[in-house]
């Protein structure tokens, strides 16, 4: 059998990740399954728990283990007797080197045969020194506090002798179980009495009175602490009483009887089985551990061991490590990253409250598999807050999802604003901002009380896990949008209604303009004003409900439509009276008097015409007009309060034309009214001068008279024929075209002298007759004469 002591013949099955300075505390052995729990110098071994998961493998047990000790006087034969009931490999003493202490502190080892931890406790001498009596009374009250079962090994001859050793062992278990604090109800323990070399000389019954009355008699004269005083022995404990035979001497009854016994801790469907429930202490083997080691720290500290509050309390440390241990588990945090990866690229993971209720009832399963062995009020209370630890992990992936439905259902809402609005412009009905806005807006803010319930873990409290900052973050977004989707709405729609109340008032006001100015004129236009706004008004009115406008906001509407429609009718006016536009419009005035009759037809001037009258007159209403145009005259009181006491209104506003401007205005048409005078003038003289159709044909009468002599005279005949005979021979002679060109050039000057001589009699040459220089002739002349007409226009205009 390997017996290590750490430094020095560490076994290669240690565990490797306990630190070297641990080890050294206990001795263990890995081969036979002991460890040494409590070592010589009375420390509590830091493996234990690797123990019970390694080589004992009672750490997923829970409450299906035991624990039995095994207590009383050095070298009585008490490791032998664990060996053999629970075959475990404790130290014996070697028989051939005397009768000497084996067992130090105390050595732990499993059964062979059941989930038994069996405490080998090293033996009581009896001694009065301090030392020795201060770890009998520790190490019983650790035995006490942890095992069900306590053997007390007693030798039948040293029954009913009530020597120092026996005395001092029963007192002292009777005694420190008072410490334990148990109440009534609180796990028994067994005190099983082996009596060893047990001849039956003595029946076991009176062996069992015996040690019960001397037990009885020990309990009375205790001490027992305050509320404890009528309390019996058997509240506290079950005897148990066994005989066994002398080892060597009655080897057979012996054998037997130590297989009966066995069975008695083995078998738990035997009658006389010793592991009763009610003895239990109920510590799950997972947390056995940590319950031994603060007993023992808490015995050796001699501090009041509180069994009741120790089991709270170990309730208090396995709870916070068993969901340590599940938050440190792979699937949990692999869950939880693949759900963080979601959110974090922005999206709305649908399944998440399915994904965060999945992982943290997980949890809770295991945490209630374990947990739920301990002090049920302690492990309900860890319940919840481990609960509470959870959401607390899971907050933050929650607040991303809940960031990621705000953006959701805010770009969701302005895309689905925007989508109305345009509908109502495109069927061209009046943009009814309310309905739209209503309807979009509960839909955001449903599908986001919606996301954020269905994400949520089903148990969390409101205010852990709460939406309230993210719902308050998308109504501010929504009103935001909102408030701005409206202002551009509302602006479109001032836009059409004006749009179609000045392009009205414009076609109106240029209609009455080209119809001539008349002193109505303006009231004219100023009732298209007036009708302009009457329509806005009616557009407001109906068009405002739309948008809820109240009461103010639609009088602001009102009046800036008002302000915008007044400078428009300005702007119009200003356009149709520039330059060149009121020129033109006074020219027709003009032409309208004096080129046209009453009928309507252009004139044809006759000398006897009263052509200056008509030009008089004619000037005389374009300039009436001028200054009809030149300013609005109208009482203020016709443009509208609302206008006039507007205080960006300008009562100079209604001089349309300056005075600057009314005189240059007013030069110009006078010039172009001369010319046209002067024109008149010319056409007069040119109708009258017109050559007579019977002038022609008299030329061509003539003409052939002529023609007819040439041939009947001999002269004219001969010289016909030598110009026919030069013809030819110039023509045999190649100068047909010499002679051509002469002639051509010769002719053209003769009749362009003719032309010229006629025309300047005032008689009109067709211009089939002309040759092209005679046409570039008359074009210069014309031009000639136009720069003469000017400068006679310029010295009448300096005259007048
Ligand atoms: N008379 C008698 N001796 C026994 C019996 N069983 C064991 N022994 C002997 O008692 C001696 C001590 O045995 P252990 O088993 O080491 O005794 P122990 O009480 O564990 O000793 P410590 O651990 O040193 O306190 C050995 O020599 C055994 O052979 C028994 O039933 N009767």
């Amino acid at each position: 059998m390997a017996d290590h002591t750490v430094p020095g013949g560490a076994s290669d099955e240690s565990p490797s990740e306990v630190p070297d300075k641990e080890l050294r505390f206990s001795r263990f052995d890995p081969v036979d399954q002991r460890l040494q729990i409590i070592n010589d110098d009375k420390n509590f071994s830091p493996i234990v728990s690797e123990y019970m998961k390694k080589h004992w493998h009672l750490a997923n047990s829970g409450f299906n283990y035991n624990i039995v000790a095994v207590f009383g006087s050095q070298s009585t034969g008490k490791s032998t007797l664990l060996n053999r009931l629970f075959g475990t490999n404790f130290d014996v003493m070697n028989e051939a080197s005397g009768r000497q202490q084996t067992t130090k502190g105390i050595w732990v080892s499993k059964s062979d045969e059941s989930n038994t931890l069996v405490l080998d406790v090293e033996g009581t001498d009896g001694g009065e020194r301090f030392e020795d009596q201060d770890f009998e009374r520790k190490s019983a009250l650790f035995s006490l506090a942890i095992s069900e079962v306590v053997i007390v090994n007693m030798y039948e001859n040293n029954v009913g002798l009530y020597n120092g050793a026996n005395l001092g062992l029963l007192k002292t278990v009777l005694d420190v179980n008072l410490q334990l604090f148990q109440q009534a109800g609180n796990p028994k323990t067994c005190l099983h009495f082996v009596i060893r070399d047990f001849t039956n000389q003595t029946p076991l019954e009176r062996l069992q009175a015996t040690v019960t009355t001397y037990l009885e008699k020990i309990w009375s004269t205790l001490n027992k602490p305050a509320g404890k005083e009528d309390c019996s022995l058997y509240d506290f404990f079950v005897l148990n009483f066994s005989g066994l035979p002398h080892k060597i001497f009655a080897r057979e009854a012996f054998e037997s009887a130590v297989a009966k016994l066995r069975t008695r801790f083995s078998d738990p469907t035997a009658l006389d089985y010793v592991f009763l429930p009610v003895l239990h202490k109920r510590v799950p083997a997972d947390g056995f551990s940590s319950f031994a080691h603060d007993i023992w720290e808490r015995i050796s500290a001699s501090k009041e061991l509180d069994l009741p509050t120790q089991t709270q309390l170990l309730a208090e440390h396995r709870c916070e490590e068993i969901a340590k241990e599940i938050f440190d588990e792979e699937f949990l945090v692999e869950s939880i990253a693949a759900l963080k990866r979601g959110v974090e690229v922005g999206r709305v993971v649908e399944e998440f409250g399915e994904v965060v209720n999945n992982v943290v009832d997980e949890c809770i399963m295991k945490f209630d598999e374990n947990g739920s062995r301990y002090n049920s009020i302690v492990y309900k209370r860890k319940r919840a807050e481990f609960y509470k630890r959870m959401a607390t992990y899971l907050l933050p992936v929650y607040n991303a999802q809940l960031t990621n439905i705000t953006k959701t259902r805010i770009a969701a809402f302005s895309a689905s604003l925007s989508a109305g609005l345009a509908a109502d412009v495109d069927a061209g009905v009046p943009i009814n901002f309310a309905k739209h806005t209503t309807a979009v807006r509960r839909e955001a803010e449903n599908s986001f009380l919606a996301g954020a319930a269905s994400s949520r873990l089903s148990q969390v409290a409101d205010d852990e896990w709460s939406a309230a900052g993210q719902y308050g973050q998308l109504v501010e977004e929504i009103e935001r949008i909102s408030a701005e989707l409206r202002s551009g709405a509302v602006d479109k729609m001032l836009k059409a209604v004006e749009g179609l109340a000045v392009g009205n008032m414009n076609d109106n006001v240029l209609g009455r303009m080209n119809s001539g100015a008349s002193v109505g004129m303006w009231v004219s236009i100023l009732e298209s004003f007036k009708e302009a706004l009457d329509f806005e008004e009616l557009q407001i009115q109906k068009r405002g409900q739309g948008f809820e406008a109240s009461a103010e906001e639609l009088e602001l509407w009102k009046s800036t439509l008002r302000w915008q429609t007044w400078t428009s009718l300005l702007e119009t006016l200003k356009k149709e009276t520039a330059d060149d536009a009121i020129l033109a419009r006074l020219k027709g005035i003009f032409d309208n008097k004096f080129r046209y009759d009453e009928q309507g037809i252009p004139r044809l001037w006759n000398l006897d015409d009263p052509i200056d009258s008509y030009f008089a007159s004619a000037t005389e209403d374009a300039e009436k007009a001028l200054s009809i145009f030149a300013k609005l005259d109208v009482p203020l009181k016709l443009i509208g309060d609302n206008i006039i006491d507007d205080q960006r209104f300008d009562p100079a506003c209604v001089t349309i034309i300056p005075a600057n401007r009314l005189q240059n205005i007013r030069e110009r048409f006078k010039r172009d009214a001369q010319t046209l005078f002067v024109e008149a003038k010319r056409s007069m003289v040119v109708t009258t001068a017109k050559i007579p159709p019977w002038f022609i044909a008299l030329t061509l009468v003539l003409g052939w008279n002529e023609f007819m002599m040439v041939l009947f005279n001999p002269v004219y005949f001969a010289l016909l024929a030598i110009f026919l005979g030069i013809g030819y021979l110039s023509w045999q002679m190649g100068m047909v075209g010499p002679a051509y060109q002469v002639a051509k050039v010769t002719v053209r000057e003769v009749t362009n002298q003719a032309i010229e001589k006629l025309e300047n009699n005032g008689v009109e040459v067709p211009e089939f007759m002309r040759s092209s220089q005679a046409s570039e002739r008359k074009r210069k002349s014309t031009v000639v004469k136009r720069v003469e007409s000017v400068n006679e226009n310029i010295e009448m205009t300096k005259i007048d």
